[in-house]
């Protein structure tokens, strides 16, 4: 007997982006959008188009560029809101308009100000007012894991009859434990006249750790779409993890009554994008797609693996995208070698021009370093994605001189909007010389939240990979900078956080 299929629909470039400092630029959300698709996700959730008219941009290009997945975009119970997202969404092969209003006394009571019957009103409003623009149409009650059952059933049955085709139960401050959220589900699907008709949806927060134990307890209870995201991102502490949601369904086939489209073997190159793009290191123990999740260190274990891999390892590495590098890549390496592995990687690229230039980089690294790992590349590409029209400064050359007993100074030519311009500091360190000396020159006037450095491989020669957060008028930008030299990462990352502040804006500094 064939097995239902269960939706995944992932909200990387929604939920995930809500974690503070992980906004990410359009051309980066169609990256990742790309790579989803490669992975078979079902459903895109692309962004909140009514938020700015940057991610406005950012849903439409991805509707516009994904063919095999459906693309969605969030918006309130709002007119102005759904219209802007089905605006957006309106190129997309298969769009989406996912609406949602709170059904918790708390939230109804204390953040909308609206009585029951007044969300109710306006979630069957906006259900078909956005019928009226599309034929799929998502609805979430949000906070439906503190929402009264009797009410949920209300609103629910309402918004079926005008015509939404999936129900999703959001889980949104990560409250629930899996007995009672399974329970909700079943709840809800035995007592609201045709739900047979409709998807049942979870999107569940990690708040007690629970994100992905819920979501599956409630596919075990008819659940038949699970929202969630690569490396588990999203608001607070996060959402469901993907890459946990489908191994589980995929590794338990005894105990689940489904199976996904998801092609796993691009899991970990998908886990690898989003964490060079967004700075989130991946933690080593995370499950799937951490460094050591199929590594062994103890003797009991090894000598059991080596016996018989099945002893300790439920899942095979390859499977989900692991060592599946059969080329070393180094300094002797060709174009060809190297634009192979790109691809499988995930990272497409624009243009030849784009290409040759990234291959340069990549001898001239190859040449610093042994071997050039996945992670590398990634750290190499994302350095190679940013289009040059939107690189308004560029780090031309830089001197740094450390002393004991010295203040450490940093000597930089930067390229301003084209123009040569040169700058000197001192500081209590080399970076922080560093970034003063840009600073001289940008006079960007932000903040900066976060400096953090991680080594991408193991080994002298490995590549510091730094991530700057700064923050500017309300706006939050990553930087990301790698190279063997930590002090010459950390001065490429800060300028990639400073071409993205300004990019489409004016020039920071306006007497350059
Ligand atoms: C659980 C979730 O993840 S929900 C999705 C969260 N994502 C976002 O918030 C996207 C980013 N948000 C934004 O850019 C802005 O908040 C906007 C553009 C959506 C709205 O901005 P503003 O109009 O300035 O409103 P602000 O954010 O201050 O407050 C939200 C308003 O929406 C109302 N609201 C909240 N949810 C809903 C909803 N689902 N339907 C209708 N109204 C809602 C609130 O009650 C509040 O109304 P009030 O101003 O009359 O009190
Ligand atoms: C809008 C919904 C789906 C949400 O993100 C939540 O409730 O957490």
């Amino acid at each position: 007997m064939s097995k239902e299929q269960l939706i995944i629909f992932d909200t990387t470039l929604r939920d995930g982006e809500q974690s503070p400092g992980a906004s990410m630029t359009k051309e980066e959300k169609l990256r990742i959008a790309r790579q989803l698709e490669r992975m078979r996700v079902d459903v895109i959730e692309a962004g909140f188009p009514a938020a700015s008219n940057g991610d406005f941009e950012a849903v439409r290009a991805v509707a516009e560029t994904i063919k095999d997945s459906t693309v969605a975009g969030l918006c309130r119970a709002f007119d102005k809101d759904i219209a802007r997202a089905l605006e957006a969404v309106k190129p997309a092969k298969s769009g989406r308009i996912h609406t949602f209003i709170a059904t918790s006394p708390i939230h109804m009571e204390k953040k909308l100000r609206m009585s029951p019957d007044d969300v109710l009103v306006a979630a069957q409003h906006a259900v078909r007012f956005a019928r009226n623009g599309i034929g799929d149409v998502e609805f979430s009650c949000e906070d439906a894991g503190r929402s009264d059952l009797d009410f949920l059933c209300r609103i629910i049955e309402a918004v079926i009859k005008e015509g939404a085709s999936t129900i999703n139960i959001p889980d949104t401050v990560g409250y629930n434990v899996p007995e009672q959220y399974a329970e909700r589900i079943r709840q809800l699907r035995e007592r609201i006249p045709n739900s047979d008709k409709v998807v049942w949806s979870v999107h569940c927060h990690n708040d007690l750790g629970l994100a992905v134990a819920n979501s599956l307890a409630a596919v075990m209870a008819g659940a038949r779409q699970v929202e969630c995201t690569i490396n588990g991102l999203g608001e607070r502490a996060g959402n469901a993890a993907l890459e946990e949601i489908v191994m589980a369904v995929h590794t338990r086939q005894d105990v689940f009554p489904c199976i996904t489209r998801i092609d796993t073997t691009q899991i970990v190159a998908a886990s690898k994008m989003v964490s060079s793009i967004t700075g989130f290191p991946v933690q080593p123990n995370k499950a799937i797609v951490g460094a050591n999740a199929f590594a062994h260190e103890s003797g009991i274990h090894q000598d059991g693996v080596l016996k018989h891999r099945e002893t300790y390892e439920i899942m095979r590495a390859e499977d989900v995208g692991w060592n599946a590098n059969k080329l070393v890549l180094g300094k002797h390496s060709g174009r060809t070698a190297f634009k192979a592995r790109l691809k499988e990687l995930g990272i497409e690229v624009e243009s030849e021009q784009v290409l040759n230039v990234a291959f340069t980089h990549f001898k001239e690294l190859a040449d610093k370093k042994h071997e050039i790992f996945d992670e590398d590349l990634h750290a190499l590409m994302s350095d190679e994605m940013v289009p040059p029209d939107d690189e308004h400064y560029k780090l031309v050359s830089s001197m740094f001189h450390s002393e004991t007993g010295e203040a450490p100074q940093a000597k930089l030519t930067l390229s301003a909007g084209g123009t040569e311009q040169h700058a000197a500091s001192s500081g209590s360190g080399p970076v922080d010389a560093t970034f003063k000396a840009i600073e001289s020159v940008a006079a960007s006037g932000s903040e900066l939240l976060l400096y953090s450095v991680n080594a991408i491989t193991t080994g002298t020669d490995a590549q510091g990979e730094v991530t700057v957060r700064l923050s500017k008028d309300g706006r939050i930008v990553n930087g990301q900078g790698a190279d063997t030299d930590i002090v010459v990462a950390s001065a490429k990352a800060y300028i990639n956080a400073l071409n993205k502040l300004c990019s489409g804006q004016e020039k920071l500094n306006p007497q350059l």
